[in-house]
């Protein structure tokens, strides 16, 4: 039995916008984060010696490049735990799919480790501590769907409706460094109020690159669109439309092409793992 079991939910982009270019290369961006009940799982088990040790090995991905790993570490360093943890990755969401996946899974150990080390970090500590491994590492660490701007980083947490999300997983990897390294990306986008977003929506900058760039993205979206408004998340590759019930969501999933995977979660507003490890 882990001494925790943890689990790292996926996120949507609602909207991304991207609103300038910082100095250091990172954009300035204007998102909705719309956390689900639909992730990854993490089991925790204290070591007595400090190794960091993590099963399975991801494709693609040596142990050390993981941001599990990178969390756990960042978090030793930082605080001076002596403890180290083996923990167990059951994956289910895709990678570089623009769902979040690597940076709930970090979130998640911050969080874990946090408490089975008795490191004391706030919150706030915690998701500053994260921002330096990823850009959307605090969202999860603030476990709150939320407004955003900054670099992903300047959080408000805000109350949406719960909807239900098809989510389509184009088989293809897109890297988010290589999509804001692009020279054709619009980096103009006037900055939106809240409340212009929840009146006339918005949407996601990156979107007509991407398709242009990975065909399984463009034949996605042209199919999701034919059933209801369609949308990619993030730098992609997923693609996602909102409905008011699981029985809809689930009705078109079934519909669709056979070697397109995806799956069907809620819109939550409040992540799993706040519930489990409430703190400051
Ligand atoms: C596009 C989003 O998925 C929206 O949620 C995120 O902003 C990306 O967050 P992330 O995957 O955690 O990104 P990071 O791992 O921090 O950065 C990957 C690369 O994307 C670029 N990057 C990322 C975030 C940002 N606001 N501006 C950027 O230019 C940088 O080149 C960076 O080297
Ligand atoms: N635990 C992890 N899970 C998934 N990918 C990881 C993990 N650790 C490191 N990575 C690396 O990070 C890359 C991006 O992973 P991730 O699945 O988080 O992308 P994403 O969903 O596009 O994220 P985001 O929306 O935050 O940009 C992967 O291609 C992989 O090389």
């Amino acid at each position: 039995m882990p001494d925790l079991t943890l689990p790292a939910p996926a996120k949507l982009n609602l909207f991304l916008h991207i609103t300038g270019r910082r100095p250091d290369g990172y954009h300035n961006l204007q998102t909705l984060f719309q956390l689900l009940d639909y992730g990854d799982q993490l089991d925790i088990s204290l070591r007595s010696d400090s190794e960091i040790r993590l099963q399975p090995t991801l494709p693609g991905v040596p142990e050390q490049d993981n941001l599990v790993v990178k969390a756990a570490r960042a978090l030793q360093q930082a605080t001076g735990a002596r403890r180290g943890a083996d923990i167990y990755l059951h994956k289910r969401l895709p990678m570089g799919g623009g769902i979040g996946g690597g940076s709930s899974d970090a979130a998640s150990a911050l969080i874990g480790l946090n408490h089975l080390w008795n490191c004391g970090l706030s919150r706030p500590a915690l998701a500053a501590l994260g921002a330096r491994l990823g850009a959307d590492i605090p969202v999860f660490v603030e476990a709150r769907t939320a407004w955003a701007e900054g670099i992903g980083e300047q959080l408000q947490a805000i109350e949406m409706p719960e909807k239900w999300f098809l989510v389509l997983a184009p088989k293809c990897t897109v890297s988010t460094a290589s999509i804001f390294s692009r020279r054709e990306l619009t980096r103009d986008t006037t900055a939106i109020t809240v409340a212009a977003f929840l009146e006339r929506g918005g949407r996601n900058d990156c979107q007509a690159l991407v398709a242009g760039l990975y065909p399984p993205v463009d034949e996605a979206l042209r199919w999701l669109s034919q059933h209801s408004p369609a949308q990619m998340t993030g730098t992609g590759a997923c693609i996602f439309a909102a409905f008011a019930s699981a029985a809809q969501a689930q009705a078109v999933l079934a519909q669709r092409p056979a070697h397109i995977p995806g799956f069907v979660a809620k819109g939550i507003n409040r992540s799993p793992v706040y519930d489990r490890l409430p703190m400051s």
